[in-house]
């Protein structure tokens, strides 16, 4: 396929999941199924262009005036690809599946591209209901915010200590330039390639060997900061796939003890080969038999540390899901507020006297992190924060930099702060 006729397929797609109101990823998939004839470069390139309007949504359709699929393909075409209106009136020339040419309007919105009198929601490019809670968060940085979240993101990965280092594991990695973290000592990260994507790191013998797992900078940093040491007993409440249980047994040395549970017990299924490839040996996942039934009965009172990995908005990682960021709806935030407090709750009667409460989520919005933390303070008068200078200092690493991204009840990281996604942690001390 020309770069045109790329564009004209993107158009299409986007006007199917505006319109019909689906997933980006169902809409893609769609599209692949009935053009056969598109190789994997195609796909790539246009499920590239699509994302790429996805995240410049709004911004798009205040410079182009209109809110059409093609609206958002032009906007994104200046505004994250760069292209000046000569260069986008050569694609949009009418041949050969290209898209039809540029309409007065279109040329007028191109030449002008103007977003200086456009409202905060708009230039950050975030849902308009959503505005207030960046405003809260961020202030006056609210709208880089919104920028940094819209920008595409690097591929991380976490060296497992269990396995190798990191020196050792660039090395073995050199012919894909990988750059060292900003932040944690076990990142290394690779940027994006002209179609926004990383290299497959899947496929690398490295891998394989289990010596590194993908994993966002700012999902380490986290992992790190929750204060877990060899020889503790952790409950990953919340453990998923594992992301996080796989940083904490390596953070551990595999020595002492992690149990792992879900409320879907079908997201814990990855989690078994995940553990056998990264050598973590002291991880007992705790599979409940259905809905309801508690597999963590016999551990009430007895955890040093509880992490809660919440479900969340996802908010945080909208730069790697820029669908999600239009799709999120008040009533799925509400219930997301809903489920974190009950989940809370049950760490609560889970940690022992003097134990702590790691709560972690990926999202950005108040309402899923300082205020729920306040509200767990509420409803849980013994619980104390742990101060932050506390949790920055505790590790092997002096995290003191960080301080400057502490909120009123938590540390907030974010693409604009911190390179990284937007994750939240804030530590609670059980009554001793
Ligand atoms: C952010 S994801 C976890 C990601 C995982 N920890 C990782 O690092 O890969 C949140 C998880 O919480 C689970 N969850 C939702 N409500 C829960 C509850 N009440 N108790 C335990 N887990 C719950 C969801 O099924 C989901 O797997």
């Amino acid at each position: 396929m020309t770069p045109a006729a790329r564009i004209s397929a993107a158009i299409e797609v986007l006007a199917d999941l505006i319109q019909r109101r689906r997933p980006a990823a169902d809409a893609l998939k769609d599209w692949g199924l009935a053009r056969r004839f598109a190789g994997s470069k195609d796909r790539a390139a246009v499920a590239s262009l699509v994302y790429d309007a996805l995240r410049r949504r709004a911004s798009s359709a205040h410079a182009l005036g209109e809110e059409t699929p093609r609206a958002l393909v032009l906007g994104m075409l200046v505004s994250q690809r760069g292209l000046r209106p000569d260069e986008i009136a050569a694609l949009f020339n009418g041949q050969n599946h290209a898209p039809a040419p540029l309409t007065e309007f279109e040329v007028a919105g191109l030449a002008t591209f103007d977003l200086s009198a456009a409202p905060g929601w708009v230039r950050a490019d975030v849902p308009e209901w959503l505005w207030p809670s960046f405003v809260e968060a961020f202030a006056e940085h609210a709208v880089a915010e919104g920028e940094g979240l819209s920008a595409r993101a690097p591929v991380d990965i976490r060296t497992n200590r269990l396995k190798t280092g990191r020196d050792a594991l660039r090395a073995a990695l050199s012919h894909l330039q990988p750059e060292m973290g900003a932040w944690s000592p076990d990142a290394l990260r690779f940027q994006p390639g002209p179609d926004g994507r990383g290299p497959t790191l899947q496929s690398e013998p490295a891998f394989f060997a289990g010596e590194f797992e993908i994993q966002d900078e700012g999902s380490q940093l986290v992992a790190a900061l929750a204060g877990v040491k060899p020889g503790d007993t952790v409950i990953d409440l919340c453990a998923g796939a594992g992301g996080k249980t796989l940083a904490l047994a390596a953070l551990m040395g595999n020595e002492g003890r992690i149990f792992a549970t879900d409320l879907d017990s079908r997201r814990l299924s990855p989690l078994h080969d995940r553990l056998t490839r990264s050598g973590a040996s002291n991880v007992e996942v705790r599979v409940p038999r259905s809905r309801g039934h508690d597999a963590l009965s016999d551990l009430a009172g007895t955890a040093d540390l509880v992490l809660v990995d919440a479900p969340c908005t996802g908010s945080g990682t909208w730069r790697r899901n820029p669908d999600a960021k239009w799709r999120v709806r008040p009533g799925a935030l509400a219930e997301r507020i809903r489920e974190q407090a009950e989940v809370l709750d049950r760490a609560a009667g889970l940690v022992r006297p003097g134990g702590r409460i790691a709560y972690i989520t990926c999202s950005v919005l108040p309402e899923e992190n300082d205020v729920a933390v306040e509200a767990f303070l509420e409803r849980h008068p013994g619980f104390a924060l742990v101060p932050m200078r506390d949790l920055l200092s505790a590790g092997e690493v002096d995290y003191g930099l960080l301080a400057r991204f502490a909120t009123q009840s938590g540390l907030q990281l974010s693409p604009a702060r911190t390179g990284t996604d937007g994750f939240y942690l804030s530590c609670l001390a059980a009554p001793g």
